[in-house]
């Protein structure tokens, strides 16, 4: 009986192919499924890289294995030896609330997991959800650990965009004004100080007095502000997934305000680590002062955090930042979405790796088809055409080696948690016996 350590060993070929980067060795890679023949038997077996940084966007049409997906490429970091797990951190954003089930085994597929001579397995996990949420959480035991953002991360200007307020208007100059003087006080202050200040402004009307305070207490209310934030080394660590999960908090600028300020932490800590880590490489400094690991962030439902057609708090920092420049600092990106045509095309232009499961939408075929690399022999269209009807089948455009591939995506070890329910009693949605 294979098992977890021999992994993939079985099959027609032995034989493996790492997308990703320009040599075949074997170190540091992320094993995520098989080669699919024409005849849909399985090949030999396809990784990823996992040694250089790399932005790769997940798309497909619903319920064809996105998610999971991206659950494969979570499970894979955990799963890589030690000495090259240390470096890397996996933060995912959640907007679903389904990621938690990393931390379980997934015996709902255990067939499926034999035939692939693997066993369930589950992964070290810290769920985080805005402080004002634990107790929700814990009473349906789900262990989790609360979360917040500094206030004074944000400016006046960012607040008017949370708020979706005009910065010239009455109530935009009264935040701008006050958030900045506060700024000046070069301390951390509390959403409430701002309120205090906002009652002790001379210059404003009652009208902008009383719309200022009203958005300010809205805010109070998303549970995700406070004078001094988790501190982001809470959240990016070199063992274990962090989980951010934001799917209760429904509104979308601020779900964007929490992946901004968190996404440029991440970056500006990171350039840091990059420095010291030169300085260590040229004998100038022999401290261990290693900064924080370098990251792999993870966020589902990305066209609402860059959509294509605004830009949100988000967008700046993940697209500069991140997708652009994200690779001298050591910063990876994966991005998934049911729609690429309503995400920032640069996204889809910018990708390395691109896994695209079924897709048969004009529009979406459409937008990845308008940045298709001159390499691709056949377009988009034809080429999903190839993926059938089943789950969890993907094309892969690899940028470095410059070829494509038909995958299938390996089963997950721990629980898919974006499984959708079935109208059943539990023992026959159990079994599969229907
Ligand atoms: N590689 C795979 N092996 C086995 N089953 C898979 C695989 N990929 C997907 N599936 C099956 O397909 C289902 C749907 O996958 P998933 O939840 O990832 O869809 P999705 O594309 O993220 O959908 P949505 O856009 O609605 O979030 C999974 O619950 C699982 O049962």
């Amino acid at each position: 009986m294979p098992t977890v350590t021999n992994y993939f060993d079985q099959g027609v070929s032995r034989h493996q192919y790492v997308l990703g980067r320009d040599s075949q060795s074997k170190t540091g890679i992320l094993q995520i499924g098989r080669y699919l023949a024409i005849d849909r038997s399985s090949g030999a077996r396809v990784a990823l890289d996992a040694l250089r940084p790399h932005a790769l966007l997940i798309c497909g049409k619903r319920g064809y294995g996105k998610s999971y997906t991206m659950g494969i490429l979570i499970e894979e970091i955990e799963r890589l030896p030690e000495s090259i797990r240390q470096n890397i951190a996996s933060v995912v954003i959640d907007t679903m609330g389904i990621f938690w089930t990393l931390g379980k085994k997934n015996t709902a597929q255990n067939q499926n997991l034999s035939d692939w001579g693997l066993e369930p397995d589950k992964f070290d996990v810290t769920v985080f959800v805005p402080q004002d949420k634990v107790g929700e959480y814990r009473q349906r035991n789900i262990d989790v650990a609360s979360f917040s953002i500094r206030t004074s991360h944000m400016d006046g200007y960012q607040w008017c965009k949370l708020f979706g307020i005009d910065e010239t208007s009455p109530a935009g100059t009264l935040l701008i004004r006050v958030v900045h003087d506060l700024h000046k006080s070069e301390h951390d202050f509390s959403i409430e100080e701002i309120i205090e200040n906002i009652h002790q402004d001379k210059r404003c009307t009652s009208n902008a007095r009383d719309a200022a305070e009203n958005y300010m207490i809205s805010a109070i209310s998303w549970g995700i502000f406070s004078r001094k934030g988790t501190d982001i080394s809470e959240l990016v660590k070199n063992e274990g997934v962090s989980v951010i999960d934001v799917s209760t908090v429904k509104n979308n600028s601020a779900r964007a305000a929490i992946v901004r300020i968190i996404g440029l932490e991440i970056y500006q800590r990171r350039l840091d680590a990059r420095r010291m880590h030169e300085k260590r490489m040229m004998n100038e400094i022999t401290e261990d002062i290693s900064g924080i690991p370098m990251v792999w962030m993870f966020i589902d439902e990305a066209h609402l955090f860059i959509p294509a057609d605004s830009r949100t708090l988000a967008s700046d920092v993940l697209i500069n930042e991140w997708l652009r420049q994200g690779r001298q600092p050591g910063l990876s990106i994966v991005f998934a979405t049911q729609r690429p045509s309503a995400i920032d095309p640069d996204v889809i232009s910018q990708s390395d790796l691109v896994i695209c499961h079924r897709l048969t939408a004009g529009d979406d075929i459409k937008a990845l088809e308008s940045t298709r690399p001159t390499y691709m022999k056949e377009g988009f269209s034809d080429s999903i055409k190839k993926l059938g009807q089943s789950r969890g089948v993907g094309l892969i455009v690899d940028d470095t080696s410059e070829t494509t591939h038909v995958v299938r995506m390996r089963p997950r070890l721990s629980w898919h948690g974006g499984d959708e329910p079935l109208a059943l009693p539990l023992e026959k949605a159990r079994t599969g016996d229907w």
